[in-house]
């Protein structure tokens, strides 16, 4: 006979009206349950979608503003603790109406994640048995974990979630880690509560910044960790408050506001104020007896630190990995990309990646290079922005003196320098007609001789390409060898345009990590960047980002920080012309024109009568 869990049994109970086994939930599940029960929800039935307008939610993030900040930050760092673990993590007010999320892309999109947006009420009476419901209810952490929950429908998810409190013990919001049910981690909710405790202690300092700090714990270890009691001191001595953890540790002394230093501690509030300003830890004896050590964290107003103190402890720092990826590769078509490049590479045939502005052909022929393991170097050309005369010279190196202004002692070219290694070819559509037959004698025999020069070297080198026109049409044009498009793109790669690239999300925050690590970005900030069309691509995005960045007035992003009226959201430059109003609409001209002249930048420049290298400094 097949074994029933309890919480099947209880289930079964549940769902046919019948009651519930004692001890087969906990009695904080039981309970719940049975409120839902009373009020009358089907447990297979569908929870109420309740959503309240956006406008008040934007009443309702004012009135959390510091709360709002200190949570992003903490949870932009649960996030890289926990990523990759299909899991959202969703910021709360006391009321239970969540105000931002911040999420693995694939919990996002699920019908779940889709139900946790800013705006939705989860209290038990709309969502049934869950963590923030439950949370706000019971004012303790609380995780409700795949059918603990009431409905049905919210079998498979594990939602772990704590308050975060005031002093006082009062609710001022929730932090929530939901998770599909298989993704479930054991030290998830410790981190969800651990969370919760750094934005209370985040808190105080923020709004006590007048008030001496101290941490105290009667382990000196302890005193940089959650369980250390933080007490804020005015100027005089009096206890303006102290946090829960100290409330622990002073148990049964009158720890409260208004109380004196002197009558939680046998040191004078004077005598510990020397040793406390002077930077180092002190140990004192509390009136219970028990002796604790004591550091200061922040000085009162106006008063000088006699010597250097260790820095009040700052929102978390992020450690980035260098082991890990530089680009992100999640998309189908990306990745089958990837895969070809990788045979390609194995084979060392030639490979020509064929993509818009931005999508990242130059980090492809990188990575191939990478993969490739050849021991040479990677050695790039933009094959636009050689001046036409000095082409050959580039590639194939000069003697001594060979032409006016060539370098004196000669040069080997970039065709010897890239032997053992890859030579990437990039703007390949460029090369100068004329040069376009030396180029296709060189990849048949790989032979090089310089400009100038008798002797013939033979090199072994990987040959990448990239463009972003349409070769195939260059030719039927005859201002692109056939033979040296066939010799080119034995294999091509398409790159995807950003807009089109399912794993969105998953480059935002790639992006944001390289640019600003500690700076949360929200679901719906993502969600609108989605919406953008993005000519530019990844460059773009990554210029989007950094201008939101300069100009933030907060410490994450979210989605009043893309304004889409926003002239420079529409305006399309370079980097470089970012800063300049000025610049920024000529590189705009140069990029419109670019792109209307079917990424022909030779045209572009006969347009606008500017020079070649002018106008890939600007595409690029
Ligand atoms: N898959 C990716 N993940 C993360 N970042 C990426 C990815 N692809 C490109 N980027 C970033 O986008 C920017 C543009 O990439 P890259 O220069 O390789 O594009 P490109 O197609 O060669 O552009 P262009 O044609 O204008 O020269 C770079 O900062 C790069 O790091």
């Amino acid at each position: 006979m097949q074994h029933v869990s309890g919480l099947e049994r209880a289930r079964a109970a549940l769902e046919q009206g019948g009651r519930i086994p004692a001890a087969a939930v906990t009695p904080l599940v039981a309970e719940s349950w049975q409120r839902c029960r009373d009020l009358g929800l089907d447990p297979s039935g569908i929870p109420r979608d309740v959503v309240i307008p956006f406008g008040d939610v934007r009443h309702r993030r004012d009135a959390n503003a510091v709360l709002r900040s200190l949570a992003l930050a903490e949870m932009q760092l649960l996030h890289t603790q926990i990523a990759g673990s299909n899991f959202m993590i969703a910021l709360a007010d006391a009321d239970g109406v969540v105000l931002d999320t911040i999420s693995d892309a694939h919990f996002a999109e699920s019908s779940v994640g889709r139900s946790i947006i800013p705006g939705s009420m989860w209290g038990e009476s709309e969502r049934g048995t869950n963590a923030l419901g439950l949370v706000a209810r019971e004012r303790q952490p609380v995780a409700v974990y795949g059918r603990e929950h009431y409905f049905n429908c919210h079998g498979h998810l594990s939602c772990m979630a704590a308050p975060i409190l005031d002093t006082n013990g009062e609710v001022l919001g929730l932090l929530d880690a939901s998770c599909s049910n298989e993704a479930r981690q054991q030290h998830t909710h410790a981190l969800v509560r651990m969370a919760a405790a750094q934005i209370e202690n985040g808190l105080i300092f923020r709004e006590k910044p007048g008030n001496f700090i101290f941490a105290f714990h009667p382990r000196a270890e302890y005193l940089d960790t959650l369980s250390a009691g933080l007490l804020a001191v005015s100027g005089d001595g009096t206890v303006v408050l102290v946090n829960r953890p100290g409330m622990a540790l002073l148990a049964g002394l009158p720890a409260a506001h208004g109380v004196h230093f002197d009558r939680l501690f046998e040191a004078g509030f004077g005598a510990a104020m020397d040793g406390l300003l002077g930077g180092g830890i002190i140990r004192v004896r509390d009136r219970a007896g028990s002796g604790v050590f004591m550091v200061c964290r922040q000085i009162g107003e106006g008063m000088a630190m006699r010597s250097k103190t260790r820095a009040a402890p700052s929102l978390p720092t992020l450690i980035s990995h260098p082991e890990e990826p530089d680009f992100v590769c999640e998309d189908r078509l990306l990745k089958r990309a990837m895969a070809e490049l990788t045979e390609a590479a194995a084979l060392r045939m030639p490979v020509h990646i064929f993509g818009e502005t931005g999508t990242g052909k130059e980090l492809m022929a990188r990575h191939l290079h990478k993969v490739s393991r050849r021991k040479g170097e990677f050695v790039a050309l933009n094959c636009g922005a050689v001046p036409e005369p000095l082409f050959i010279a580039e590639i194939f190196g000069h003697e001594r003196g060979a032409y006016t202004n060539a370098r004196d002692d000669g040069a080997p070219g970039l065709a010897r320098a890239a032997d053992g290694g890859t030579l990437f070819l990039d703007e390949v559509a460029d090369i100068p007609l004329a040069s376009q037959t030396a180029l296709l004698r060189f990849l048949d025999s790989m032979e090089v001789r310089a400009v100038g020069g008798q002797k013939v070297h033979k090199v072994d080198v990987q040959i990448v390409s990239a463009t972003n026109r349409n070769l195939h049409d260059m030719v039927k044009d005859r201002a692109f060898r056939a033979d040296l498009l066939y010799r080119l793109n034995a294999i091509t790669i398409k790159l995807p345009v950003l807009s089109e690239r399912s794993d969105f999300p998953l480059v935002v925050q790639h992006l944001m990590k390289r640019l600003a690590p500690q700076t949360a970005i929200t679901d719906a900030a993502i969600a609108r960047l989605a919406r953008r069309a993005w000519p530019g691509n990844i460059r773009e995005l990554n210029a989007a980002l950094q201008r939101a960045l300069i100009r933030r007035q907060t410490d994450y992003l979210d989605e009043d920080s893309f304004d889409e009226s926003d002239e420079d959201a529409v305006i399309d430059c370079c980097m470089s012309c970012l800063d300049n109003t000025l610049s920024r609409r000529r590189c705009s001209e140069i990029r419109t024109t670019y792109r209307q002249t079917g990424n022909n930048a030779s045209e572009t420049a006969r347009l606008l009568r500017l020079s070649r290298t002018t106008v890939h400094k600007h595409i690029r």
